[in-house]
């Protein structure tokens, strides 16, 4: 359902029919001086750059040279075929040689095939990149006349970086909170019928999303609240994607080379609650309870599932350690793959593994068809790119694709659409979620100042 082909381990199950045509782009890449672990936020100025980055490693995008957009069930399926034709045509000098570096796509999968938001992919015109003690920038171009040279790009950056964005105090001035569209009742309530439908035996786990919108009275300071959110939530992947802005703490995959690793969370702990001063409190309350190891292995179990195929080995833990973010406690299971080589020669590239492994039972539910049924039905709301695949994808296939959770949607400069959602379980209580789905989205209040 999600995928084009549910259950089919195999990227080529959403093989496009014809070859979009694909801009012929030429790039250059080079070393940089090293900066410190900040150095790259100092980039982060403009409201419309694209952002990736965590402790200070990532990338930053300006401008852009190429930009593809689908829909639908063969989105991912498309994407790649326009990426794969990018770069087939694409003349390009790298001598960094790191995952990341040369031209690569940021892009943004909406969660469902229904999604009347298209996905989206962009190659930035430039790119900062940082990787420890390396750092690098990317000049990208589609104009065949433009000079391609380091002074160039050095002098490309520096005027767009001339134009930086506005900071303001945010969360002055009538800034507020209001009902989205799905209500703190209705949200009670469809936790209720899924609670219903798994004890009838439909499913075992399904995970209901409600969202919140916040009205500004000045234009939104996306730089700045990236800002704010990557130095709170360190632990976390900072994104922005063409308006689609947070920080998450879930990696659906990572691939560099022919190693493959993702983060899967399940099963959460607000730590506004908690007594002070109890040692062993998160650890007891998550690892020790019933209900939320059964969420977080049903969210390990898809993940490794439509991972295992593609893989020769899979170091997956026995145990889910306790990730501590500011505003909550997860479990949390790291899981690293060695990648297979497919009968054509090549190894999975992080969009297929996107392809392949969206949607999991994270943010899905367990069966995977039956849960997305259910979710459409009873949510009745757009999730757009919530709980999709966010991230990037380089030439040879590396990247990072993220699940955008903890953030939102910036539909107007005034007007941003916050969303958060809970595993929901047999024993699942629908105030206990309601509560839960209000700290998923403090990062996103706090950032905001509201
Ligand atoms: C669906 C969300 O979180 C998922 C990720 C971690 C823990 C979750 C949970 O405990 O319910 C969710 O599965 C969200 O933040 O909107």
């Amino acid at each position: 359902m999600m995928n084009d082909s549910p259950g089919s381990p195999l990227p080529s199950a959403g093989a496009v029919d014809e070859l979009p045509a694909a801009p012929s782009l030429r790039s250059i890449t080079f070393e940089r001086p090293p900066m410190s672990e900040h150095g790259l936020l100092d980039y982060v100025v403009r409201d419309d750059s694209f952002v990736w980055g965590r402790r200070g490693n990532g990338m930053v995008g300006f401008g852009e040279a190429a930009r593809f957009a689908s829909s639908g069930p063969g989105r991912f399926a498309e994407a790649r075929a326009w990426w794969d034709a990018v770069v087939r045509a694409a003349e390009s000098r790298n001598d960094a040689g790191l995952p990341g570096s040369g031209p690569v796509a940021f892009a943004s999968f909406s969660f469902s095939f229904t999604s009347a938001r298209p996905s989206r992919m962009i190659v930035p015109e430039i790119v900062v990149g940082r990787r420890d003690d390396a750092s690098w920038l990317t000049y990208t171009t589609s104009d065949p006349d433009a000079e391609l040279s380091v002074a160039a790009a050095e002098a490309r950056l520096a005027t767009l970086l001339d134009d930086v964005s506005v900071e303001h105090e945010l969360g002055e001035g009538g800034d507020r909170l209001v009902e989205g569209q799905v209500s703190e009742d209705g949200y009670r309530a469809h936790v209720a019928a899924g609670v219903e439908a798994i004890k009838a035996g439909r499913l075992t786990k399904l995970v209901l999303a409600r969202d919140a919108v916040a009205e500004l009275s000045a234009p939104i300071a996306v730089a700045q609240v990236l800002r704010e959110l990557a130095l709170r939530y360190a632990d976390c992947w900072t994104y922005s994607v063409d308006g689609l802005i947070g920080s998450t703490p879930e990696m659906l995959v990572q691939v560099e080379g022919d190693t493959a690793r993702a983060r899967v969370l399940a099963g959460t702990l607000d730590r506004a609650t908690a007594p002070a001063g109890e040692p062993g409190y998160a650890r007891r309350m998550l690892s020790g309870d019933e209900k939320q190891r059964h969420e977080h292995s049903l969210a390990i179990d898809s993940l490794t599932e439509q991972l295992g195929p593609l893989v020769t080995g899979m170091n997956s833990p026995k145990e889910p350690f306790v990730l501590e973010l500011p505003n909550v406690w997860h479990l949390a299971s790291d899981v690293e793959a060695r990648l297979s080589v497919g009968a054509d020669g090549t190894r999975p590239s992080a969009l297929d593994l996107a392809e392949v492994l969206h949607p999991t039972a994270a943010v899905c539910g367990t069966p995977t068809e039956a849960a997305g049924a259910l979710i459409r039905q009873l949510e009745g709301m757009d999730r757009g790119p919530y709980a999709g695949p966010v991230g990037w994808v380089d030439a040879a296939g590396n990247g990072e694709f993220g699940i955008a959770l903890r953030g939102g949607v910036v539909e107007t400069p005034t007007r941003v659409r916050l969303y958060a959602g809970c595993g929901i379980v047999a024993a699942s209580d629908p105030e206990a979620e309601l509560a839960e789905s209000w700290a998923k989205m403090r990062p996103m209040r706090e950032a905001l100042n509201l």
